[in-house]
């Protein structure tokens, strides 16, 4: 399936420089958009909201004149007067502990949010690479992790275990006619922070906000949503401002009926919407996937979207060591972390390597070392689950002598000498520097080292550490954003973000556009093949094995194309709106990049009619 990716690099090359439209407004003029409302009922609502952007003619349609100051700035001058208000907090805050400033940042982002989303979500487009991490990781984590003390105002809508029986009826309290995407969390596995019960709700607004900032979906028509089934965070439960149930999780057939109310609920309003599923603790990852994901519309982003980013990564790292892609069948691989997301790589990777042997018909063997909290996991461990038994070393003749159930990290680094080291432990700081040291004898000229895991405190180790003990030709990835570093002599050691941000937003939306009847695994593996075709040699031989952030909305028109096709080519889209499947079937790949990007909502003030 991955044919030749230097000449799909090259097709990707062709429709952006040619036939492929920015993704940004098509029109000059925007359509009139007809509202219900008049006077403050229009200024309270962040949707319809202008500020002081209301023309007069406006003011006077709307029941609005006396009710804003006389002076009616332009959009250009209202974000001009947000920006400077940023930077001047920027500047104020200079010296201060990075949480302060950071959350002084979500602060006023969020009242943006609440007041002007049009204007909020320009800004939010237009300096991606800036505000990335201040709506998403790392801040979001400090946003959840203090979520009921900075509670405000609610966003999304919140379902618990009391909600039992209702969950039909209550869907229908969502004011929005239209729903498209909704991420759903229960907050048992939140980044690398662990259960944060309610408060994981930050999750999926964040990543909603990238939905819309990425991929264009419109801000009326995503929904972020927190499944409450209690929590067993003793100091949550302990805390008197908490804003969740006060109760332990609900386990089992208990836990599983709510969550299949809510599906059900969701299904019966919106159901043509797609439903992403987002930090849930590895064990209902699994098995929610499993049981909903040939019902309905649906996908795990820790588990498939991190699986195709990292497998783009891997095979950019192959790319690196001036192989062809057929090597990645021989790359030796340690993976640190043997949860929902170490798994969903591991799969998807087993898979690639599968597919690639199956075309020469050579044999395979296991490529992967995997370690839990336990060390170097064996076929000697007890209980282990069956999705990581496929993983686990045996005792074979392709078996490293002396590498025992539960070796250290270091010891397998040191015996292995994998051209590869990933992380998805959630646990900061365990590539350490006897471990990069370890990984400076790796048997490739490019040793790859990606620390994935969450929050920036989380994330496995820094670039400054890779580079200063693995050396200059070390190749560095991680799941939150760190800065290039300096080697001297004007050379740098380039910090990839491998976040499955550059994928979940494009499967989510070609997954909406084709009206997709469910996301199979051609459609994800080829949202990851089109990620991995993004990057050129040239960058790739620099140590760049993912796109720039700010180029974000490009490479998500892109994906979303790629997973378009897929669906058509499985026979599983049944079409969005009036594009109907015989239509998207019969679109060029560039046609479907520009009926994708002609599909991406852009913040631009409507003029408002009342029809009241
Ligand atoms: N960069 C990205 O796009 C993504 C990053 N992540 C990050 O990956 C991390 C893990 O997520 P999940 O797999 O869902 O969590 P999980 O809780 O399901 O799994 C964590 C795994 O790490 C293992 N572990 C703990 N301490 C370890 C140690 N010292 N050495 C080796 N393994 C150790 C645990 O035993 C477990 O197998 C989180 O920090 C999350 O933020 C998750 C999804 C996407
Ligand atoms: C990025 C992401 O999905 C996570 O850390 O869980
Ligand atoms: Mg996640």
């Amino acid at each position: 399936m991955w044919r030749s990716v230097a000449r799909r690099s090259s097709q990707v090359r062709r429709l952006l420089s040619t036939s492929a439209p920015p993704a940004g407004p098509l029109a000059t003029v925007p359509a009139p958009c007809i509202v219900q409302k008049r006077g403050n009922d229009i200024l309270n609502d962040p949707w319809y909201n202008k500020d002081t952007a209301f023309p007069l003619t406006e003011r006077d349609r709307l029941g609005l004149r006396g009710l804003l100051p006389p002076r009616v700035m332009s959009f250009e001058q209202q974000y001009e007067r947000f920006i400077n208000s940023y930077r001047s907090l920027e500047k104020n805050t200079r010296g201060e502990p990075d949480s302060i400033v950071a959350l002084a940042k979500w602060r006023i982002l969020n009242r943006l949010h609440d007041r002007n989303e049009t204007l909020y979500f320009r800004v939010l487009i237009d300096n991606i690479k800036d505000l990335a991490p201040v709506i998403y990781t790392p801040t979001v984590g400090l946003v959840c992790e203090n979520y009921s003390g900075l509670f405000r105002r609610p966003r999304g809508m919140y379902f618990t275990a009391k909600d039992k029986g209702e969950m039909m009826s209550m869907i229908y309290n969502w004011p929005q006619e239209k729903v498209d995407m909704i991420v759903v969390t229960d907050g048992s596995r939140i980044l690398g922070l662990g259960d944060l019960g309610v408060q994981g709700i930050g999750i999926p607004i964040g990543k909603l906000d990238l939905y819309v900032a990425a991929a264009g979906i419109n801000p009326q028509k995503v929904l972020p949503v927190i499944i409450d089934v209690g929590t067993n965070n003793e100091k949550l439960l302990e805390d008197n401002l908490y804003l969740g149930l006060r109760q332990p999780r609900l386990e089992g057939e208990e836990y599983m009926a709510v969550v299949d109310e809510f599906m059900e609920a969701v299904h019966a309003r919106w159901p043509q919407a797609v439903v992403q599923f987002e930090d849930f603790q590895m064990k209902w990852a699994f098995e929610t996937l499993e049981r909903y994901r040939n019902r309905f519309c649906m996908f795990n982003d820790d588990v498939q979207g991190t699986a195709g980013v990292a497998l783009a990564g891997l095979l950019g790292a192959v790319r690196a060591q001036g192989r062809p892609l057929h090597d990645f069948t021989s790359q030796k691989i340690v993976v640190a972390g043997a949860g929902s997301a170490g798994i969903g790589v591991l799969s998807m990777a087993k898979q690639e390597m599968s597919r690639m042997l199956a075309k020469t018909g050579e044999e395979g063997h296991n490529q992967f070392w995997v370690l839990d909290k336990n060390g170097l996991i064996t076929k000697d461990r007890k209980d282990l689950d069956p999705a990581v038994a496929n993983f686990a070393r045996g005792h074979g003749p392709n078996e490293i002598p002396d590498l025992h159930e539960g070796a250290s990290l270091v010891e397998v680094v040191r015996k292995v000498k994998p051209h590869v080291l990933l992380g998805l432990s959630g646990v900061g700081g365990i590539f350490n520097e006897e471990v990069l040291k370890a990984m400076k004898e790796s048997d490739s000229p490019r040793p790859a080292i990606f620390a994935m895991s969450n929050p920036t405190t989380k994330a496995e180790c820094t670039p400054e550490d890779v580079f200063k003990h693995v050396g200059e030709n070390a190749i560095f990835a991680s799941g939150s954003p760190f800065s290039n570093v300096s080697l001297g002599n004007g050379k740098t050691g380039y910090a990839n973000q491998a976040n499955n941000m550059y994928l979940f937003p494009g499967i989510g939306l070609g997954a909406l556009l084709s009206g997709a009847r469910h996301i199979s695994d051609d459609m994800l593996q080829a949202g990851a093949e089109c990620l991995a075709s993004y990057i050129t040699d040239d960058e790739i031989q620099k140590g760049i094995l993912f796109p720039e952030v700010s180029s974000i909305r490009h490479i998500t028109a892109r994906v979303g194309a790629a997973v378009v096709r897929a669906a058509v080519a499985e026979d599983l889209a049944e079409g969005c709106r009036t594009v109907g499947p015989k239509e998207l079937g019969s679109m060029s790949e560039s046609q479907t990049v520009e009926y994708v990007a002609r599909n991406m909502w852009y913040p631009i003030y409507s003029p408002l009619v009342n029809n009241k």
